[in-house]
């Protein structure tokens, strides 16, 4: 006889979800019981952290990645970093533990009374089977739509359903793979190829979908070839594009009037892997110029569904670009582009009373760091002066909380360190964010992970400074954060660290490559997002 534990651990194991980020309760451990050798338990010290992890992690592998949480108490506190992976569309998959069914109806402890209600509407799929013997086919199922929709699913297994008997179909499961080609339709590709290649001036924005779906360098080529303005879709959460390359025009500001004044004179605007759009500050007016149309190519159908204007075609973006260049051929359409050199980054502004300006801080990564690192970043004033010294001319170079929600740096950072130790990783953390996900050093000490924290102290909360002046309230409340040393807090989780004071220092520090984790503390001069 077949356990449901070993069904649903040969399962996935044949899926390839053998590392398992978690934060156990008494309810999980039956779950947890005899992990097959291949698999590796992180744990993370709150759910928080556990679930930026695994974000992180999920998003540098392109793969689904399995999350154990503690029934109500665990997957309450995980909430907060759901929001950026269900934004970011990562496929997490969260098994929860929960009391015996008995026990549920009674509000026995640790019950979690509607568990799948419980995670909705941050989760595409949620569910508590009726029987053990469904368990194995629930778990794929949740894997399976976790991988479909791009979006986090949550299961919730009664703790004494892992040892039952899966019963006479308990092994159909591991035979199980759902496949999904998403090209579209002859007629359709043709009329999208027609609608492209016929514009006058065409510009296109690229989505965090791109660089997730590894479409960064095949968006290069499209944008050379169609000789046409690129821009990041606005609260952008990874790099589609290379940030100084002559036809970057930077991220669309994230303000209804100001997108749309981008883009005058554009005839048709083709944005790829991006929902239309994400804005931000609520700075109103027409959506779209005067004979611009909007054209928009996306995975996500319910991000094609709710767009307030355009046309949207529900397909991989990946084979609408592979058709445009079968179309365009190697020609170039007058892009001004081969040849032309990456635009050079000014010099880095100055700070002043002994804190560095968040210029000097990036100018000096950007010199010191090899090309190939992966930053994480989540520092909320410092994007402007990010963007004007940043030179990122890779893939997978830049991750940064997709719904804005703080508290996925410094546990992204882990998570993305933990799916490529061979690539350098470096977070760059803002005095506020790092308290959000903190417990994350603890992990990154204990897996020895490869990785740089790079802690930006401004001692306020810059970005709601920004945001009070702009929305009337300049003498809100609770924005400063002062006496915060994380040099000190980081040692207490054993993460070795050092406060630098000069941009030689900070260059000194940068220079010696880390063979384990390590947090560098900077003083900085508050600027503008
Ligand atoms: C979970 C959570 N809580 C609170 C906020 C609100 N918030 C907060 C508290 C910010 C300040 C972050 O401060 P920081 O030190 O990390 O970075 P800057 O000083 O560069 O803004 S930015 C922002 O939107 C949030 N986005 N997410
Ligand atoms: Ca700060």
């Amino acid at each position: 006889m077949a356990s449901v534990r070993h069904v649903s651990h040969e399962f996935l194991a044949r899926q390839g979800l053998t590392t398992v980020f978690g934060n156990p309760g008494s309810n999980e451990l039956p779950f947890l019981a005899g992990l097959p050798d291949g698999f590796r338990y992180v744990l993370g010290l709150h759910e928080g952290a556990v679930v930026g992890m695994a974000d992180g992690y999920a998003q540098a592998t392109g793969r689904p990645v399995l999350v154990n949480l503690h029934a109500a108490s665990g997957s309450g506190n995980a909430m907060g970093a759901l929001t950026n992976a269900v934004a970011s569309r990562t496929p997490i998959v969260i098994v929860a533990g929960q009391q015996v069914r008995p026990a549920v109806g009674p509000e026995a402890n640790l019950a979690n009374v509607d568990a799948p209600s419980l995670m909705k509407p941050l989760v595409g799929w949620a569910a508590e089977p009726a029987c053990a013997q469904d368990v194995p086919r629930a778990l794929a199922q949740a894997v399976f739509e976790a991988e479909l929709q791009r979006r986090p699913t949550y299961l919730s297994v009664p703790y004494d359903d892992w040892a039952a008997d899966a019963g006479e179909n308990g092994l159909a499961v591991l035979d199980r793979s759902v496949r999904r080609g998403s090209a579209p339709g002859a007629e359709l590709g043709r009329d999208l190829v027609e609608r492209v290649t016929a514009a006058e001036r065409p510009a296109l924005v690229l989505g965090g979908d791109i660089d997730t779906a590894g479409l960064f360098d095949d968006a290069v080529r499209l944008a050379e070839r169609l000789g046409s303005p690129v821009w990041a879709a606005p609260s952008q959460f990874r790099l589609p594009f290379p940030n100084r390359h002559p036809l970057f025009r930077g991220v669309l500001p994230a303000g209804i009037k100001p997108i749309s004044d981008a883009f005058e004179g554009h005839d048709l605007v083709l944005v790829l892997g991006a929902p239309v759009f994400r804005y931000h500050e609520y700075l109103p007016g027409r959506y779209l110029p005067e004979g611009s149309r909007l054209l928009q190519v996306t995975e996500d159908a319910s991000a094609a569904a709710r767009a307030p204007m355009g046309e949207a075609v529900v397909a991989d973006p990946g084979a609408v670009i592979g058709l445009l260049l079968e179309a365009l051929g190697e020609g170039v359409r007058g892009a001004p582009v081969p040849g032309e050199d990456y635009r050079p980054a000014p010099a880095p502004a100055a700070g002043e009373g002994g804190r560095l300006h968040p210029e000097e801080v990036f100018a000096a990564l950007r010199d010191e760091q090899p090309q190939d690192t992966s930053y994480v970043v989540e520092s909320t004033s410092t994007s402007a002066a990010w963007w004007r010294q940043m030179d990122l001319r890779r893939p997978g170079s830049y991750y940064f909380p997709a719904a804005g929600g703080l508290g996925f740096g410094l546990p992204g950072a882990v998570g993305v360190a933990l799916a490529q130790p061979d690539r350098p990783v470096v977070g760059v953390i803002g005095d506020g964010s790092a308290n959000y996900g903190i417990t994350a050093l603890w992990t990154a000490a204990q897996l020895r992970v490869p990785l740089t924290v790079v802690l930006l102290r401004n001692g306020t909360y810059g970005a709601l400074r920004w945001f009070g002046g702009l929305l009337g309230v300049p003498d809100a409340p609770g924005l400063d954060i002062p006496g915060l040393d994380f040099t000190r807090i980081a040692e207490g989780y054993g993460v070795r660290s050092r406060h630098v004071t000069g941009v030689e220092e900070l260059r000194a520090v940068l220079a010696e490559q880390p063979d384990g984790p390590r947090l560098v503390q900077v003083d900085t001069a508050l600027t503008t997002p």
